[in-house]
This record gives C-alpha cells, structure tokens and sequence, in this order.
C-alpha cells in the first residue's frame, strides 16, 4: 500500500480523508472475508455479528494504540523502529517474525484461495484444470505485476477496488434482496450455538488485520491524528459494513445444514462461491459474485506480496535492478507458490495460522507499546487511546484469548462444526 502514499504524496494540499479510509479498507478486506460464513456457520448469524462487532471495537483500538506510538516518532517510523526504541530487541525480532510470517502464510492462502476461485471461474467456460495448477496460474499472473514495479501494482489495484465495489453490490445487493428471514434467524441442525465462537474467532481477528497501514497514514499525513483517527475508523467501519451484509448475504441463502457440505469440501473460496451460485438464478449475477472474488483475493494478493516484497528485498539487501528484483521475486514468491502446488487446499488452515501470529502484532504488541510510551512520555500532550489502563489490558487479553483459541482448535480441543 505504500504505493497509494507516494502517489498521493506529490498532492500538495488537501490530502483526502477518503483516501486514508479506503487504503485501510482496502486492506482490510480480502481473504479473510471468505471464512467467516464458513466459520461462522456453527454459532450462525446472532453471535457472528456479536463477535464481529467485538472483533471490529478490539482491532480499532489496537490500531489506535499503533498510532498512539507512531505520534511519539517522526513520521516514516515502522515498525521496527517503534518496537526496538519502545519494548526493545526481543520484542523487535518476536514482532518482526510474526508480520513475516502473516505476509508469507497469506501468501499462500491467497494462492490456495485463488486458484480455486480461477477454477471456479474456468470451470464455467467448460475449462477444467487441476486446482493446484490454477493457482500457479493466478500466482504467476499477478507475481508478474509486482515484479514489474511498484507503479504497475498501484494501478492494477486502484482498477480493482473500482471493480469490487461495482461487483459487490450488484451481486451482494442482488443477493440480499434474496434473502430468507428464516434461514437467517432460525437456522436448522442442531440446537448448539455459542461453543463454536471460540475457533471462529480466531478468523475474526484476521479478517480486520489493516494495522502494517498505520505506520503509512502517519507517513502520509504527518501527525494530523485528528484525520488519521477518522481514516481507521471509517475504513475500518467500511470493513464492518462489508462482512455484515456479506454474512446476511451467504447466511440468508444457504442453510446451516447446507455449510455442512461446504465444509466437508475444505472450505475454500470456489466451494464457498459455488454453493452460492447454486442458489442465485441469474447466470449474471453469478458472474457478478465470481468477478468479485477474483477481484478480492487478487488485490489483496497485490497488496500483501508488495508488502513481502519490499520488507525482503530490504532484509536481503537486494537492490532495485532487473536482477534485484528477480532474486526478490524468487524468495517472495517461490515458496508460497511451491507450497501451493502441494497443498493446494489449505486455504482455511492458512488463514488460521496467520491469525494466530497477527494477534502479536496487531493486538498484543500495539497494546503493550501503548503502556511503555505513556510511561516514556508521562507529560506528553500528544494523543492517547482513552480508557487508560483497563482498555490496554482488555486488547492484551483480547490477542491472548484469539492465540490460545487458534492453538486450541488446533489442538482438536475446541467444538468444530460439520
Ligand atoms: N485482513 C486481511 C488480512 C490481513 C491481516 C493482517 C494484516 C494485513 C492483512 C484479509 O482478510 O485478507
């Protein structure tokens, strides 16, 4: 996304709050979407929009407390910057392995979550091919454009959010229209809701990961935290808005019962789009919803590899020419694709893995830096998260919670439905 910032950095005025707002929803939404019907089809809709809501008040404040810490550096601090002058060495590698890890494990859910979709996709024009050389396909395609320059991929993505809005309400608007009041407030199957919230939440967390943005807002707008505060909040609201009437949407037309299936089939995006197909009687709008989540898992695989890309190429030392770049590419690329080749279904279980290590970084570390730089800087007049103390330990508990439900779950000791 650091490519929005230099374009709009040659603006010289008027820096657009819009603009802020759609970077980090933007980045918000993407994959992660796609697993919360499936996720969420055992508690089904009442307590996903409670744990949605949730999820949406703990990420904002997290991001906040980002910003809080970011206000107290220049601007164009990272990360790195913060967690090493703030919690020191330790707490900078931990932080630093985690958002690798999350960049490189979406890489491949990406990759996973694409080819099934492009399969999808084929499958409609009487094309049939082996899901794991689909994502090849996708991942090549779209590697291609980040390799070629940074310029090329804020383009693409700037044609591609224009696309996904277009897309998501007409099919999501059309959908809604369809939708069935019963299915929606009196699911079928069994009578237990609530236990299956603890391994959904997990996918919660990462469906409003935006927070490597922050450090880029007050890169863009220098400390002006009034417009950076208004930015989160309605980019992250957008989220909010987008995965609520995506649930009402996919909820209100397949069954509970009918995620069984789903589920059975791993879950992944084309099985997801598929099911919904089946239900929508427009050739049209089907197409509407698979262009939309091509559109989806495409600019988000844009956005994070761009991330990857640069955070490697620094890492490595690689340089900007044709051969830097190519040397950046194969250690970007190579291995999430190869891993997407052999395991072309692990979609679900990658979104969940880059949960488990984005509670770090997005939850716990923000918080924690937020009560060392108010130690640091006791008379500073600079903004700072309301809530004092409590509201530091309930985003710590919130991230530890998530972890511990992921490793649960993994663990085969959390109630999973279907
Ligand atoms: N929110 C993104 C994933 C993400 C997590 C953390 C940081 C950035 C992006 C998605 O749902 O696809």
């Amino acid at each position: 996304m650091a490519n929005h910032m230099n374009a709009a950095k040659n603006k010289v005025a008027g820096k657009s709050l819009l603009g802020g707002a759609m970077i980090i929803a933007g980045t918000a939404v993407g994959a992660g979407m796609f697993s919360l019907p499936v996720v969420g089809a055992g508690m089904w809709f009442g307590y996903s929009l409670l744990m949605m809501a949730v999820v949406w008040l703990c990420m904002l404040v997290s991001g906040l407390m980002l910003l809080e810490t970011n206000l107290h550096f220049e601007p164009g601090a990272s990360f790195d910057t913060l967690t090493k002058a703030t919690l020191g060495q330790f707490w900078r590698i931990v932080n630093g392995l985690s958002i690798a890890f999350v960049l490189y494990i979406l890489t491949y859910a990406y990759i996973s979550g694409g080819g099934s979709i492009v399969n999808h996709s084929l499958e409609g024009f009487g094309i049939n091919l082996p899901q794991s050389v689909a994502g090849l396909v996708f991942a090549g395609v779209l590697a291609t454009i980040v390799i070629i320059s940074t310029k090329a991929v804020d383009r693409i993505t700037t044609v591609m959010l224009g696309g996904m809005i277009i897309t998501f309400f007409l099919a999501v608007g059309n959908l809604l229209l369809d939708v069935e009041s019963v299915k929606l407030l009196s699911p079928d199957g069994e009578n237990k809701y609530l236990p299956y919230m603890l391994a959904a939440l997990p996918f919660g967390l990462v469906s409003f990961g935006y927070h490597g943005n922050v450090p880029s807002l007050v890169k863009y707008y220098g400390k002006d935290h009034r417009t950076i505060i208004k930015a989160i909040v309605i980019g992250t609201g957008i989220a909010l808005v987008i995965y609520v009437c995506w649930l009402v949407a996919t909820m209100g037309n397949i069954s509970r019962t009918g995620f069984i299936g789903i589920i059975e089939q791993g879950g992944n995006m084309g099985v997801l789009v598929n099911a919904l197909s089946g239900v929508i009687t427009s050739d049209w709008l089907t197409t509407m919803l698979t262009l939309f989540a091509n559109l989806a898992v495409a600019s988000s695989f844009l956005g994070v590899t761009l991330g990857l890309f640069d955070y490697l190429a620094d890492l490595f030392g690689f340089d900007e020419s044709r051969s830097g770049r190519l040397k950046t590419a194969a250690v970007t690329f190579l291995p999430p694709t190869l891993l997407g080749l052999l395991f072309p279904n692990g979609f679900l279980i990658a979104i969940g893995f880059a949960a488990l290590a984005a509670t770090i970084w997005a939850a716990i570390v923000p918080a924690m830096m937020a009560y060392k730089v108010r130690a640091m800087y006791p008379d500073s007049t600079s903004y700072k998260v309301p809530g004092g103390n409590a509201v530091i330990a309930i985003v710590i508990l919130f991230g530890v919670i998530t972890a511990a439900c992921h490793l649960l779950a993994m663990a085969d000791m959390l109630p999973l439905y279907g």
